[in-house]
């Protein structure tokens, strides 16, 4: 592993925010330190309220630096770009766009509308399974269709780096299950460049076991890490894998980390399936 592979380096990082009225500054993190490589997908895992969307915003160039450094390749980040892009838990469309009109808006912003990019837009629309509701406006969207239609907008500006706080999250169960393995598939098959470099935050220890390369475990604010657990499962990954007795390893041994003592550990649950580890 060389430097030329770290995609985002958090140093001594430290974040937080400061009210308007009062102007008083609530620390949400604190001395973090982490390193994402390129091409991987980490998910954040953490306690209401620890920092997990503070961390977020700030990759995305949204809330300042305040303490330490925060590097996208080797660069500080001083505000958002057209190198990342983000998708939150409620769909942010424009209710007055169509489908295939928001996915392209991005795309406009940046003046980078062209035949190729329209071609490429149109080609994620039916990666998603939106195909056949280019035309519609968001209010004729079921949620789960709004979150595809969001996945694909954050596609399209083809981001080095993908950005999402609990896509997921208000989605019934069967819908998100969905998703989740749709999310998986899309993300295996998006090879061109190399897999596309993920950071995602979840409450949903199945999720993150599902889609990561490593799970990070966030203290309660001001959060820094208190476990990183490798799941070493090779991609592509057959979803019947969330079956396994292997797949609820890996999810005890994030949801123990959650509720117990930092212990800073980089750990696999295969060592523990395998009986080899403690
Ligand atoms: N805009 C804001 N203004 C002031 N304080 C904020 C703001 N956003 C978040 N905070 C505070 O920062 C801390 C971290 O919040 P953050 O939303 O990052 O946590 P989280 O881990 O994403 O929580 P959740 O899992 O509930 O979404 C909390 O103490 C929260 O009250």
């Amino acid at each position: 592993m060389t430097m030329s592979d770290v995609c985002l380096e958090a140093r001594d990082l430290q974040l937080g925010h400061r009210s308007r009225r009062s102007g008083a500054f609530t620390l949400a993190v604190s001395d973090l330190n982490l390193q994402i490589m390129e091409h991987e997908f980490v998910v954040i895992v953490g306690p209401s309220g620890s920092g997990k969307s503070t961390f977020l915003e700030s990759v995305a160039g949204l809330v300042p630096v305040t303490g330490g450094s925060l590097e996208l390749n080797g660069t500080g980040i001083k505000g958002p770009g057209p190198d990342r892009s983000l998708v939150f838990q409620q769909a942010s469309l424009f209710p007055w766009r169509t489908v295939l009109n928001n996915i392209l808006y991005g795309l406009q912003v940046q003046r980078r509308l062209n035949a190729d990019t329209r071609r490429h837009a149109g080609e994620l629309l039916e990666i998603v399974g939106l195909g056949h509701a280019a035309d519609k406006y968001p209010h004729e969207l079921s949620g789960g269709m709004k979150q595809r239609a969001n996945l694909a907008r954050a596609l399209a500006t083809d981001p080095k780096l993908l950005l999402l706080d609990e896509p997921f999250g208000a989605l019934d169960a069967q819908t998100r299950e969905n998703l989740q393995e749709e999310l998986l598939r899309i993300w295996e098959a998006d090879t061109s460049h190399g897999r596309r470099t993920a950071l995602f935050i979840t409450h949903d220890v199945s999720e993150a076991v599902l889609l990561a390369d490593r799970v990070f475990v966030f203290s309660p604010a001001p959060a820094t890490i208190t476990k990183v657990v490798t799941v070493d499962v090779p991609r592509p990954r057959d979803v019947t894998w969330r079956r396994s007795a292997e797949f609820t390893a890996y999810c005890d041994e994030i949801l123990t980390a959650l509720h117990h003592e930092p212990s800073a550990t980089n750990t696999s649950a295969r060592d523990h399936v395998n009986g080899d580890a403690a």
